[in-house]
């Protein structure tokens, strides 16, 4: 169960996950729920199939617009955020040139940017508070094959500083960079095998290990601006 604050008549006890309505943001979310919390998450469609106790916002990234709308309803709702988890993504590699990296760029630096620079207002003062970005272990290197994607999520780590910087010691501000958490669908068996072989760990961890870390995260009172590798020890091979 969550910790409730002492002398806090109305601790917070939302939690916001942007693109929550499946895979790893689903799983973590539905993890939260089994804890105690009320959880928020945003998607691009109506889903039929998601559990009744997620409150669930429309929203698009793609554009100043929709970020726009996105806030001004969460405005509107007014809850007492606990934590805002930054997981929205695109995984776009780079045949569609300047189209992906500009979709990219909004999903992971300008949405982010913009929700915490206008929701600050919506922690608690006093109480515990953190916004967790979701990297990718792909910016410790480089990416030949996702440069926008890398570029953007690199950009997304340096919000995580100067947003961890900016709102002490108010709010906590840290990053997870993960390499392969889980398959999808259409991933070949040449291409899981080779991803599998990136990690000393040689696992697909699946996403509970991402939940655990984002626990991790606000559960400890002395860490931000940092960035939590989760990568299988991807950087030993
Ligand atoms: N899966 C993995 O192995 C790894 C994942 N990560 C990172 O972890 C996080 C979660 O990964 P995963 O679950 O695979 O992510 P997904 O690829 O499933 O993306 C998460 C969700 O982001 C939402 N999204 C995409 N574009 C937009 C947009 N324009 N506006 C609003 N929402 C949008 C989609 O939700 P919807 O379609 O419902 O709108 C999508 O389901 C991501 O940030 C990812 O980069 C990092 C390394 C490895
Ligand atoms: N938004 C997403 N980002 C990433 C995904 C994904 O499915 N959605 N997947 C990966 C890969 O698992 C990669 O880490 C290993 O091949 C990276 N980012």
């Amino acid at each position: 169960m969550q910790s409730r604050l002492p002398n806090t008549p109305q601790a917070p006890d939302t939690i916001l996950i942007t693109g929550g309505a499946r895979r790893i943001g689903l799983h973590c979310a539905e993890r939260f729920v089994a804890d105690g919390y009320r959880i928020i998450i945003t998607c691009r469609q109506p889903r039929s199939a998601l559990p009744e106790a997620l409150e669930v916002m429309l929203a698009d990234f793609s554009t100043a617009d929709g970020i726009q709308r996105f806030i001004d309803e969460l405005q509107d709702r007014a809850p007492r955020l606990r934590a805002i988890i930054h997981n929205a993504s695109l995984w776009l590699d780079d045949s569609e040139g300047a189209s992906a990296l500009q979709q990219m760029f909004m999903v992971h630096m300008q949405a982010p940017y913009l929700i915490n620079q206008q929701c600050r207002n919506l922690f608690v003062p006093g109480a515990a508070a953190d916004i967790i970005h979701l990297g990718d272990d792909v910016t410790r290197k480089g990416s030949a094959r996702h440069i926008g994607y890398c570029a953007t999520k690199t950009g997304l780590e340096g919000l995580t500083r100067s947003f961890a910087a900016s709102l002490a010691p108010a709010v906590k501000v840290n990053a997870i960079a993960p390499a392969l958490i889980m398959f999808n669908p259409e991933d070949d068996a040449d291409y899981r095998a080779r991803a599998l072989s990136k990690s000393a760990l040689g696992i697909e961890p699946g996403p509970d290990v991402v939940y655990q870390s984002i626990r991790f995260l606000m559960d400890n009172p002395y860490i931000t601006g940092s960035c939590l590798p989760l990568n299988g020890g991807r950087h030993l091979k």
